[in-house]
C-alpha cells in the first residue's frame, strides 16, 4: 500500500472551495431555494455553502439531508462473479417541518451536495430518484407545466472511469460545479483526521490549503 498517494485536504480548502462554487452560483443568478446534502459527508459542504449563497434580506436556504451507503455487492454475472456497488437509502426527504412552500420539490432550483464525486454510482443514484419523484408528484398533483432545476456540486471528482453517468443536460448546460479536479488517489478530509494538526500541517506541504 505504500505506493498509494494521499492527498490531504485541510478545513480552510474545504471553506475556500464551498466560498469559490458559491460565488459563481451567485454570478449566474442561480441561487438555490433548497441545498440537499448527501449524508454524511456531504453535510459538512452543504453547510458552509448555504452561508456564501446567503443574502441579505433572504432567509438562510433550508438544507434537507439524504442518507446513501454504498456497499459491495458480489453477484454472478455471465457465470462470472463479479463485485459490484448497489446503493441504499437510509434517510430522504421530510418537508414536514419547512413551510408550506416546500410541501415538494416542483418548481425548485435545487442544489444537490456531496464532498466527493469517486465512481459517480452515489451521485447518480441522488438525481435519479429525486427527478423520479419529482416527476411523479407533477403528475398526481397536476403541475406539469412548472420547471424544477437540479445543480450539483462536490468538492472533489476524481478524474477516473466512472460506472454511472448524469444527466447530459445538467452536465452540458454547466450544473455540474466542482471544488476541484483530481487524481483518482486517496482523499483524506480532515473530518477523519487522528491528529488534525498533523493532517493540516501536511495539507499546507501539498498545497491544499
Ligand atoms: O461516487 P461514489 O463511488 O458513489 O462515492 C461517493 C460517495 O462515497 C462516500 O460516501 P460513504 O458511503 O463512504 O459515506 P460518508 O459520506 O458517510 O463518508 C461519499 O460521501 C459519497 O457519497
Amino acid at each position: 500500500m505504500s505506493d498509494v498517494q494521499k492527498i490531504y485536504i485541510s478545513y480552510n480548502n474545504i471553506h475556500k472551495l464551498c466560498q469559490k462554487i458559491a460565488n459563481e452560483i451567485l454570478e449566474r443568478n442561480e441561487r438555490p431555494d433548497i441545498i440537499i446534502g448527501i449524508s454524511g459527508g456531504g453535510l459538512i459542504p452543504a453547510r458552509i455553502i448555504r452561508t456564501f449563497l446567503k443574502q441579505q434580506g433572504q432567509k438562510n436556504i433550508p438544507i434537507q439531508a439524504i442518507g446513501l451507503s454504498l456497499y459491495e455487492d458480489m453477484g454472478l454475472e455471465d457465470g462470472v462473479e463479479k463485485i459490484g456497488k448497489e446503493v441504499i437509502r437510509t434517510q430522504w426527504l421530510d418537508f414536514g417541518a419547512l413551510s408550506e412552500h416546500f410541501d415538494s420539490l416542483i418548481g425548485k432550483k435545487i442544489l444537490i451536495v456531496d464532498e466527493v464525486d469517486d465512481t459517480r454510482t452515489t451521485l447518480h443514484y441522488a438525481i435519479s430518484e429525486l427527478q423520479k419523484e419529482v416527476k411523479e408528484q407533477q403528475v398526481k398533483l397536476n403541475r406539469l407545466d412548472e420547471e424544477t432545476a437540479f445543480s450539483i456540486f462536490v468538492l472533489h471528482n476524481k478524474d477516473k472511469p466512472k460506472r454511472a453517468e448524469l444527466p447530459k443536460d445538467l452536465m452540458e448546460s454547466g450544473h455540474y460545479l466542482v471544488g476541484e479536479t483530481v487524481p483518482d488517489e486517496w482523499l483524506c478530509y480532515p473530518w477523519e483526521a487522528d491528529d488534525i494538526e498533523e493532517h493540516t500541517r501536511l495539507a499546507k506541504l501539498q498545497g491544499n490549503d
